[in-house]
Parts: C-alpha cells; sequence; structure tokens
C-alpha cells in the first residue's frame, strides 16, 4: 500500500504533518528576524495554545495529525545506527563556528532523540555550553522558527515528494527532517518516490506547489521557486507519477508573492481564494503549460485557464473582496491562505472576517482558528500543515 495519497488540494484530509511550535520562538530577537524570514516574535505560550486548537480542530474533522519532530526522533529510534550520521549532517549545515563542533556534537548526544531533534529546532546559545568568546554572535547554532511551515521544506505529490532546495541559507536546514523521515522511518522508507531532492541545485518550496488533480499541477515560479527546478522536477513527475501536465505561474519576484499560497488557493472542485494582487499583476506574469512535449506560453487569463483544467467554470472568490484596505490587511495575515479539510470545507485564521464572509456567502465551510500569535511569522493554516493522505476525489 502506499504511503502518500495526495491527488489534489481538496479530497477529504485523513493524515497532516505539521510543527508544534517550541522553544525556538523564544530564541528570535529584533536583530535577527529579517535573516530568520519570521516578522515578529511570537508569545511562545499563547502560540502553542492556538497551535493546539489547530490540531484539535483538525482531529475533530477525523484527521490524523503528525508531527515532524516526533517522525525524526521515531526515526532515530528505530536506526540508532544512523544518529552519527544524522548530528553531523545537521552539524555541518547549521554550525556558526567550527570550532565549536566537538562540545555541540557532545552536547546533542547527550539528550534523548525527542529532546534533541528539539534542540535542533530551538537553536542552541554559546552559554548553554558555556561558552564566552571575543565573537559576541550568541548562537551556536540558529533558531528554525519557519519549521512551523511544514508546507514549504518537502511537498506531497500524487505517491511520492519532492524534497526541497530552499531559497534561502537559514530554511535549508529544515529539510533534513523530512529528508530523514521519508529516507529511514518504518512507515515511509524505501516505498515513497522522490520528485525532488534536497542536494539539487535550484530553490523550490511547497508552497508554490498546488495539486490540482491525479494528473495536472499549478506551480508558481516565484521568489522562491524557479522555473529550472520546476522543468527538473516536472521530468521526474512524468516518468514516475501520474502527472501529465504542469501549469506555470510566473508571478512577480516579491515578498508579497512570496508562495504562490500566499496569493492563490483551491477551496472546492470550482472554487479558489485570491488576493487581488493576481489580479492587478495580469500583465505583469506569464502562464506555461509544461508537457512531456515540452513548455508552452498560454496566452489566456487565469480563470479561462484554471476552468479548462478543472473541467468547469471556476468562481474566484477574492481576498478582502473589493476594499483595498482589507484585502492588503488580510493577505498579510494570510487570508488567501486556507487549509482544505474536505471539498467546499476549509481551516482559515479567525482575524480575516471579511474573507471569511465572503467564502461563506459562497457556499464555503469556514472553521475558524486563532491566529493572534501564530500569523506572526507570515504562514497560515495551508503554510502550516502538509496533508500526507486525502481522500480521492470522485470526480
Ligand atoms: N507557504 C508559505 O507561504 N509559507 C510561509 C512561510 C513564511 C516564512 N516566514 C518564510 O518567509 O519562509
Amino acid at each position: 500500500m502506499s504511503k502518500i495519497n495526495v491527488y489534489s488540494e481538496i479530497g477529504k484530509l485523513k493524515s497532516v504533518l505539521v510543527h508544534r511550535p517550541g522553544d525556538e520562538v523564544e530564541n528570535l530577537v529584533p536583530d535577527l528576524l529579517e535573516r530568520l524570514l519570521f516578522d515578529d516574535i511570537p508569545f511562545k505560550k499563547v502560540a502553542i495554545e492556538e497551535h493546539d486548537r489547530f490540531t484539535d480542530l483538525l482531529r475533530r474533522e477525523g484527521v490524523e495529525v503528525l508531527y515532524i519532530e516526533r517522525l525524526v526522533a521515531e526515526a532515530l529510534d528505530q536506526n540508532p545506527n544512523l544518529k552519527d550520521e544524522f548530528v553531523n549532517k545537521f552539524i555541518k549545515e547549521g554550525i556558526n563556528d567550527k570550532k565549536y563542533t566537538k562540545e555541540f556534537k557532545k552536547y546533542l548526544l547527550s539528550l534523548s532523540n525527542f529532546e534533541m531533534v528539539n534542540k535542533m529546532i530551538a537553536g542552541t546559545k554559546k552559554i548553554e555550553l558555556g561558552i564566552h568568546d571575543e565573537n559576541h554572535y550568541p548562537f551556536i547554532a540558529d533558531p528554525l522558527p519557519n519549521v512551523l511551515f511544514q508546507r514549504d521544506p518537502f511537498a506531497s505529490v500524487g505517491n511520492g515528494v519532492t524534497l526541497h532546495k530552499m531559497w534561502s541559507v537559514t530554511r535549508n536546514r529544515e529539510t533534513l527532517f523530512p529528508d530523514f523521515v521519508f529516507k529511514n522511518h518504518s512507515r515511509f522508507a524505501n516505498d515513497v518516490p522522490h520528485f525532488y531532492e534536497r542536494e539539487w541545485e535550484e530553490p523550490i518550496e511547497g508552497g508554490d506547489i498546488m495539486v490540482l488533480n491525479k494528473e495536472i499541477l499549478v506551480i508558481g515560479v516565484s521568489q522562491r521557486t524557479s522555473m529550472k527546478a520546476i522543468e527538473r522536477m516536472s521530468k521526474e513527475v512524468f516518468a514516475k507519477g501520474t502527472y501529465k501536465k504542469i501549469l506555470v505561474l510566473d508571478l512577480p519576484k516579491t515578498r508579497a508573492f512570496m508562495h504562490l499560497d500566499t496569493v492563490l488557493t483551491n477551496a472546492d472542485y470550482d472554487k479558489f481564494i485570491a488576493h487581488p494582487l493576481i489580479f492587478d499583476n495580469v500583465d505583469a506574469f506569464k502562464i506555461y503549460l509544461i508537457t512531456p512535449e515540452g513548455k508552452t506560453e498560454i496566452k489566456k487569463s487565469l480563470i479561462d485557464v484554471l476552468s479548462e483544467l478543472v473541467g468547469k467554470s471556476v468562481k474566484i472568490i477574492k481576498c478582502g473582496g473589493d476594499d483595498e484596505i482589507a484585502a492588503g490587511r488580510e493577505q498579510w495575515n494570510d487570508g488567501t491562505n486556507h487549509l482544505v479539510v474536505a471539498p467546499g470545507k476549509v481551516i482559515a485564521y479567525e482575524r480575516n472576517w471579511v474573507t471569511i464572509d465572503l467564502m461563506e456567502k459562497a457556499g464555503i465551510e469556514v472553521i475558524k482558528t486563532p491566529s493572534a500569535e501564530l500569523s506572526r511569522g507570515r504562514g497560515g493554516p495551508r503554510c502550516m500543515s502538509m496533508p500526507l493522505w486525502r481522500e480521492d476525489l470522485k470526480q
């Protein structure tokens, strides 16, 4: 039996991967925010409460919730012979000053597997190892606050996964965790085809990958994902997967278009949520279709292309509606970024009430989840989750 089954964005969600926020959010200081790609410092206690609420809502929908930190620890428990190599790899990519390699490794190995993985995510301060030196930079290894966003370091595509080369140095270490899990955890090992590898050169992130159905993917060329990466991935999914077409949206390369899912998400067979930026910039981006025969530019509107691909007339719900202030505010707080739990049923940040109201009027059922602290990292319910299993769609 296959271990991953994600052939749409909307099929009933059965299993999902997340990360419960931990000490990494308390290792953030203003000077580090820009480099670590986190916009503010969350209050850890409330961020955890909000996240627990999010995962409770998922369980109520019958979804199995898995935690990346637990899966990595279990994979290490199952393969004690691989621990040394895993720790060496983490240190090689994560240590800020190689002269502390020995002390740092000794420290990590003194922890249980679960504590060690959490520590790798939390970051390690020099003072924790009793180190005081002339270099005042406080961390031996930086925190990884964006592990919260399990959408990005890898993606489930059909029965396989893409393991990503991340656009930023700070996020690239995150992919060590899913890479280790998919190669070594007994639930997945040797049974999940890889359509991209973290060692490959061109960047690609999961927020840009939308699995439309069994044959079509929609992928954004964005600040984070390059056309070359999509072309490389296309060869693998066409050869090893069920895929026949990739629709590529070549978006403007700005932070507002950080990932495709910050401006466009699917909610039902024929419903999408989009930010007005998508329409305001329609002349600023090109649409391509990649098939096994090659790449061609498509000179049609996005709505027409999507309607053709899903075989129905598509309705777009605008994030924030026609009020540009509401649209700007709600997009900033991930008003476009919903996790679909079943066709026409989504989990959304409750603060985005204008968009929620419009979705409800369009017949979408919205489960609201709190977001005062979680939203400070600039990612919503879709960013915080990677589906591992969705029921197949009735076409
Ligand atoms: N798919 C997404 O849009 N993920 C959110 C990522 C936010 C994170 N702070 C980042 O800049 O990478």
